[in-house]
């Protein structure tokens, strides 16, 4: 399917599920007529002829299993193809037992992948590898690239902060970076979209309005964030064993995390000069989730409130940045397997000072959720499509 132009029911404005206060509010869409049911379990071509055929490259791993999740209730996306690399050849039931109710094709290696009738593809695949990967895919395809290959628009800071040249520049001139609240518009043009990292993802959502405004410093913002180990993939690695995660705390990449000049990439554009920030991730014994605590000072004359209110503005149309009543503190349990981003403010004992709490689900605002927003998006339908899920509680 190529020309993506039809109108759908209101049914995603009779969710019964909002609440008073917001969470889980839906955007109002446009009434109409629903042409394609979920065809997205079935791998079938004729099922799949009037949806949009979306690949997924790297459905072996985390966050590709959590895009095949995630379309399993999307209405217009169906999955023509999946790949993996050592688990080529193998069906998805014996990769992901949890997905074998799915009708869902094996995966095959990606030099085996036949892309003259897919529409789109998701890209979950390593950094460093990526880059030349999309660059040999066909030019008819929409792209999410969910690795960090084209994030930095600096191809000197990506050489420094990821140890090899860029091996496609070209591309990395035409790719936007896929923040979705931030960039909506420009990303509705894009056939590569650089889907955000994580980490990047629940600072910027909390500082980029609060920067724009210039209601915060744009000096001293201290960054501590901490990760499930989902967030480090699937394949093995020492450091993630069971033995070495569980019952303790491990700070990593102290001083020299690749998502430093990501964050100060998006902060510095929104504040038009150039913001530095101290940032330190911590694995934490979880399987997903994501929170940054983030330390700011703020401007002269500013109050908690200012803050506050500002947040409260920016995101009061957003479905899924959802700026808690005041006092409340955000928990990483409150957004498990959604794609929502929670934010609170808080006035630090130490005067002219604010902690600002973000959290989110790794996997999901900070991957492959995103990603389909971003994807929606680019194909012209709402959004929210494919994202109504209640968090996982407790
Ligand atoms: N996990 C997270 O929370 C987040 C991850 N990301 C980014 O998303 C991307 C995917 O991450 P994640 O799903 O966690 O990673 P995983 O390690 O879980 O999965 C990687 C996938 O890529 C495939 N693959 C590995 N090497 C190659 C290769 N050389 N050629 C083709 N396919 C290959 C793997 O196949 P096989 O299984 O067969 O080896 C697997 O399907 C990464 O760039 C990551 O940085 C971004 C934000 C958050
Ligand atoms: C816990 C953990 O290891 N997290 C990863 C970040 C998540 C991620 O994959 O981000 P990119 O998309 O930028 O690669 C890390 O610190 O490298």
């Amino acid at each position: 399917m190529s020309a993506i132009s039809f109108s759908y029911p209101s049914f995603h404005t009779a969710h019964s599920w909002n609440n008073p206060k917001g969470f889980g509010k839906v955007r109002k869409q446009q009434a109409g007529k629903l042409h394609v049911k979920c065809l997205s379990k079935n791998g079938n071509p004729t099922s799949l002829q009037n949806a949009v055929r979306v690949g997924v490259l790297g459905a072996s791993g985390y966050t590709g299993s959590e895009v095949l999740r995630l379309l399993a209730n999307h209405p217009q996306f169906g999955i023509a193809l999946m790949t993996a690399d050592r688990k080529a050849g193998q069906p998805i039931s014996s990769v992901f037992p949890h997905l074998s109710t799915q009708d869902l094709p094996d995966l095959i290696a990606i030099k085996d992948a036949d892309f003259s009738d897919v529409d789109a593809v998701f890209c979950c695949l390593p950094h460093g590898t990526t880059q030349e990967i999309i660059k040999g895919l066909p030019k008819h395809l929409k792209i999410v690239d969910l690795s960090a290959d084209f994030r930095l628009k600096d191809l000197s800071e990506y050489e420094e902060w990821y140890g090899q040249p860029h091996r496609a520049p070209e591309l990395q001139k035409e790719a936007i970076y896929g923040l979705t609240e931030v960039l909506r518009e420009e990303i509705k043009n894009a056939r590569l979209v650089a889907n955000p990292g994580c980490y990047p993802t629940s600072v910027q959502l909390p500082l980029v309005p609060l920067i724009k405004a210039s209601l915060i410093e744009i000096k001293n913002i201290i960054i501590d964030a901490k990760s499930g180990v989902s967030g480090a993939g699937r394949s093995a690695k020492e450091n993630l064993l069971f033995t070495e995660v569980t019952e303790g705390l491990n700070s990593y990449g102290v001083t020299r995390h690749r998502h430093v000049p990501e964050i100060e990439q998006g902060l510095s554009d929104a504040s038009g000069s150039k913001v530095t920030v101290s940032f330190t991730p911590h694995l934490i014994p979880m399987s997903r989730g994501m929170q940054s605590t983030i330390y700011v000072e703020m401007a002269p004359g500013v109050r908690i409130e200012d803050l506050y209110q500002q947040l409260k503005l920016s995101y009061e149309d957003e479905e899924f940045v959802v700026v808690l009543e005041n006092g409340v503190i955000p928990r990483t349990h409150s957004v498990k397997g959604t794609n929502y981003c929670l934010i609170n403010v808080f006035p630090d004992r130490i005067p002219g000072r604010a902690i600002i709490i973000s959290v989110i689900d790794n996997l999901v605002k900070g991957a492959s959720g995103q990603a389909l927003q971003n994807l929606n998006l680019v194909m012209g339908f709402p959004e929210n499509l494919g994202l109504h899920y209640l968090p996982l509680f407790p």
